[in-house]
Formats: C-alpha cells, sequence, structure tokens
C-alpha cells in the first residue's frame, strides 16, 4: 500500500521525522524493526527516504514510537490503486486469526488472572473489542514489538461505561454474554453489529444459554439480560451448529458449576482456539474438534497464562487466491491444513497445482501447519456445485474466493451460499471486472470462465471478504482499476495491500 510515492522530498520528510522520533526515545533501527517485525534493513530505507510506505505503517511507527508523526486531518476514506495483470511470486507468512482473536479476547473476561494473548493479528476487528473491553474496566496493554496483549480483568466491570459505538460495530460483541452470566446477575449489551451480509439471527445464543439461566429482553438497541442462578450438570442442545453460539455455550459452561455437555457443537477452528485456551485455566474439556463437548466448569478462574492465536484459514484462502487468479507461483506458509483440506481437494478437481511442505506444529502446539506453494495451473470448472457446510466442510468465509477462481476457470461453476442473504450479492461486483457472474437468486451464483480481465472503477462492496475478492480480481485484470473505500478490509487483514505489494503486486493508496 504505498502512498506519497511520486513526492520523493515527502519520503525524505517523514524519514526524516521518524529517525529524530527514534532517536528521541533512545532505540536503535533494530529495536524499532522489532517492535514492527521488520527488518533493520527496511527501517534504514524508511529513514532514507528510499522506501514507500502505506499509511498503516505510518500509524504503526507511530504507535510503536509512541509519537503521533503525521496529522492527517479529518476522516478521509482510503482507496487503492491497482495496477493489475502482474504475475506475484516468492513467500508470504498467514496471520493469526480474526475470529479466534475476538472468542479468546471475550473468553479473557472469564480469568481472574493475566492472559497474556501472542501473536495476535493487528485488525479493526480486534481494536474494537479492545475498545469495548478498556472502556468496561479491563486492562489490555500491547507489547513493545505491538504482537501481543496483555488482558488483566477489573474486580468489578465497569459495564455501564462501555463504548457502544465500537461495540455496535462488531458482531462479536455477542460473545460477552456467555462469559458475563457468570459474573453479574444484571446487564445490559449494546445490539451485535457487523458487515453487511443480511439478517444474521442471534435467537441460538438465546437458546443456548437458557440452561445457564440467561433471560434476554431487547429494548431500545440493548439487550437487557438478567441472570438467575443454576447449578449441577447440564445438557445443551444447539438449534444451529454456529460458531459463536458454541462459543458462548462454552464460555458460560466453564465458569458453570457442573459438568456441561453440549451437543451440535461446532469444532471450527476459532472453537479449538477458544478451548485450547481455556484448558490452560484448568477447564477440562472432553471432545474438542468434535461436535460433542463435554466442559468441566471450575467456578472460580484465575491463572496468568499465556496463548498464542493459531493462523487463520480464511487469510490463508485469501493469499492461495492471489496466487491462483494472477497465475503465479507464491507460497503460502503456516497455512492451518486441517482447516483448509476441502478447499484444496476442492481446487484439485479444478486442475490446481500446488505442492505441500511437511506438515509442523504451530505456536499454540496444537495447529497443524504446512507450506503451500501454488502453481500457475489450467483450471476448470468443477462438476458439482460448491457449497459450504459447517466444518469440516468447505468454510463459508472461504466460499467468496471460489467465485473469483471459477472466473479464471474454463466453464460454468455454480456456486451456492445457502448461509448468508445478502453476501452472494456483493460479488456480482466481479462483471465489471469483465467476468460473466450471473446472480440466480439470493443464494446461488452461476460463474462462467475464462474471464478476459480488465480494469474498472469499483466501490467496496460492504462486506469482508467481497471486498476482498474484488481486489484480488484486480490483481488479475490487465490495465489499472480503482477500489474505492478499502477501510473495511482493514476489520479482518492486516496490511493486506503492503503484503501483497512485497509479493510483487502493484497497488497504491490514496486518500480523499
Ligand atoms: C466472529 C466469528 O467467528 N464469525 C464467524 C462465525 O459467525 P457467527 O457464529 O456469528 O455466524 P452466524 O451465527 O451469523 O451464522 C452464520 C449464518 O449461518 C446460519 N447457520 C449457521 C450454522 C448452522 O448450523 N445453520 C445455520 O443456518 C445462521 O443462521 C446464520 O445466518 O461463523 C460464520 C459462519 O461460519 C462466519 O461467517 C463468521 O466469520
Ligand atoms: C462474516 C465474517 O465475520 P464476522 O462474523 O466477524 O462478521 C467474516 O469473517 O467473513
Amino acid at each position: 500500500m504505498t502512498i506519497l510515492d511520486d513526492a520523493p522530498q515527502h519520503l525524505a520528510q517523514v524519514g526524516t521525522l521518524i529517525r529524530s522520533a527514534r532517536q528521541n526515545q533512545g532505540l536503535t533501527q533494530s529495536q524499532l524493526a522489532e517492535r514492527l517485525g521488520t527488518s533493520q534493513s527496511a527501517v534504514h530505507r524508511i529513514e532514507q527516504g528510499a522506501q514507500n510506505i502505506s499509511l498503516d505503517m505510518v500509524t504503526r511507527i507511530s504507535e510503536a514510537l509512541s509519537a503521533e508523526l503525521i496529522t492527517l486531518g479529518g476522516p478521509k476514506h482510503s482507496h487503492l490503486r491497482v495496477t493489475g495483470g502482474r504475475k506475484l511470486s516468492g513467500s508470504i507468512r498467514v496471520n493469526s486469526s480474526k475470529n479466534a482473536a475476538v472468542a479468546l479476547l471475550c473468553a479473557s473476561l472469564l480469568n481472574r488472572g493475566r492472559t497474556t494473548l501472542r501473536d495476535v493479528a493487528r485488525i479493526v476487528e480486534v481494536d474494537r473489542i479492545v475498545a469495548v473491553l478498556t472502556s468496561i474496566g479491563v486492562q489490555a496493554t500491547w507489547s513493545p514489538n505491538g504482537r501481543d496483549l496483555e488482558i488483566v480483568r477489573p474486580d468489578r466491570l465497569d459495564l455501564a461505561a462501555i463504548d457502544a459505538d465500537a461495540a455496535r460495530r462488531t458482531r462479536s460483541i455477542i460473545m460477552f454474554l456467555g462469559p458475563l452470566l457468570g459474573l453479574e446477575d444484571e446487564f445490559a449489551l449494546p445490539y451485535a453489529g457487523g458487515c453487511d451480509l443480511g439478517t444474521r439471527t442471534v435467537e441460538p445464543h438465546m437458546i443456548a444459554l437458557r440452561p445457564f439461566g440467561l433471560h434476554v429482553s431487547a429494548a431500545s438497541g440493548f439487550y437487557d439480560a438478567r441472570v438467575a442462578s443454576s447449578s449441577g450438570d447440564l445438557t445443551v442442545v444447539l438449534t444451529e451448529r454456529g460458531d459463536t453460539v458454541t462459543e458462548n455455550a462454552i464460555m458460560a459452561a466453564a465458569r458453570h458449576d457442573g459438568v456441561t455437555t453440549i451437543r451440535n457443537a461446532s469444532p471450527n477452528y476459532m472453537v479449538q482456539d477458544l478451548c485450547f485456551y481455556l484448558e490452560l485455566l484448568g477447564v477440562r474439556i472432553e471432545g474438542i474438534g468434535t461436535t460433542t463437548l463435554r466442559v468441566h466448569g471450575v467456578t472460580e478462574i484465575d491463572a496468568d497464562v499465556e496463548y498464542a492465536v493459531s493462523e487463520d484459514p480464511v487469510e490463508a484462502m485469501s493469499l492461495l487466491t492471489a496466487g491462483i487468479v494472477t497465475g503465479s507461483e507464491i507460497t503460502v506458509e503456516r497455512a492451518p491444513i486441517e482447516f483448509l483440506e476441502i478447499e484444496l481437494t476442492t481446487l484439485t478437481e479444478m486442475g490446481l497445482r500446488y505442492t505441500l511442505s511437511e506438515e509442523y506444529v504451530a505456536r499454540n502446539r496444537r495447529t497443524r501447519l504446512v507450506d503451500i506453494t501454488v502453481h500457475p495451473s489450467e483450471l476448470v470448472a468443477p462438476l458439482g456445485t460448491i457449497h459450504p457446510m459447517p466444518f469440516p466442510g468447505l468454510n463459508i468465509d472461504n466460499l467468496p474466493f471460489f467465485t473469483v477462481i471459477a472466473a479464471c476457470a474454463t466453464g460454468s461453476t455454480l456456486i451456492h451460499d445457502w448461509v448468508y442473504d445478502g453476501r452472494a450479492i456483493h460479488l456480482t461486483d466481479l462483471t465489471r471486472l469483465g467476468a460473466n457472474v450471473r446472480l440466480l437468486d439470493a443464494h446461488r451464483l452461476d460463474v462462467t470462465g475464462p474471464t478476459h480481465w480488465s480494469g474498472a472503477e469499483i466501490s467496496c462492496p460492504p462486506a469482508l471478504r467481497p471486498a476482498v475478492v474484488i481486489l484480488l480480481a484486480m490483481l488479475a485484470a490487465k490495465g489499472t482499476s480503482v477500489l474505492r473505500n478499502v477501510d473495511i478490509i482493514a476489520r479482518g487483514y492486516e496490511q493486506l495491500a503492503d503484503r501483497l505489494i512485497e509479493l510483487g503486486a502493484q497497488i497504491e493508496t490514496f486518500r480523499d
């Protein structure tokens, strides 16, 4: 994500500012590089004004140096200018997942001790939950390198002071219900928000939490919660095998006085991360990775623990897609293979050639990782429909990437998103770039390829994955494209454009 690249004198000025702020802090280039998760040579180039840097990077440097380097004026939207049709090359590392991070942040409320989450992705969704936590009195401190987050809960939460604005921007706020019901008798939470994907019900959460004594009435923008005491062994049957509803039930069970059996549980990646963390806190959980969990509740949880958030299968799929649609050879490192197997098998059926490294274990010591190298391939449409299923099926959040891949394949592909009423429609923006994508109804897309991509100017769809899909299609499209209002991408991806640039993509950021 480049800025200022036609203005070397501005780059030099920014470099000088950074050097003097660093020196004021008494830091070496290597120490600053470590805080930024980059190399000393990159810091050297930035200080020399010899490297284009993104506004995101300027913000991170400001944070690392505790200094405001540039005042940008009022809120302005960011846009990307993409010169597509270029081959990518090299390796790119998968970051830790948004969905596990938000669950773990909510679960940290269960712990009286210190929770240190390692390798947390620096994304807006995390910032929003952190803002909500700090507004109610939780101490949340980033480590100097900006990757680890230390969380300490106060004795008494100040729920009346909740940052309702941050809370309403995320659906994950719903996951405060599970931990809070063991801590408070009465509380109010702002309604859950999030991307524009159509209606997303919260009813399954209410049904799942009722056995724990939770009663919720919805009034004027808030869920008013009252909690009756409950103890003894419980069986909770989920009406939907949803991820966040499973997490809510697990978090309620973690401090419940008794053993809770949860049936129809999602065994998906973020649920597994949550269970691994709770195990460190002393909560025994049987059946991790299956649809029946037995959670042995512990009424007091007080432990100082560290947990490394596992790698994001959806980011892995996004990065693989960047390689596939540009016909490039790239390696996606640290891909959590257990959560990509159906996707890779489907891609094999479509003619994709790829190689896998030996498996190795993630920093959480549980998740299995591989490096995946995709090779330029002649793709064909698959024989069957591509549709998601709860894990171990094809991940619903990975489905949108198959639309742009199908557009590169010869033949017609039917993509069936039975889950969301409002996600498929955003993918029809691909037609602006030359793809033949027809919306058959709210849930089904017919995609006929191969596509002769051409550049276009498009406003970013108000949904995270479709927004990234359009960006990736722009990488495939020869000529110049503009993607307007891209801020939504930062909700779930850290410095995506910068990282694609490192693979050879030509992307510039500009603002109004
Ligand atoms: C923070 C987080 O972890 N978010 C993920 C989580 O959201 P989350 O768990 O909040 O997903 P929802 O509860 O919104 O479920 C998604 C949709 O699937 C439907 N549904 C789900 C399960 C089921 O067995 N039957 C059914 O019909 C729901 O009614 C809803 O319309 O799961 C979604 C579905 O995997 C993912 O897209 C989100 O990225
Ligand atoms: C739908 C998504 O997430 P959320 O549940 O945070 O809206 C997503 O990650 O694509």
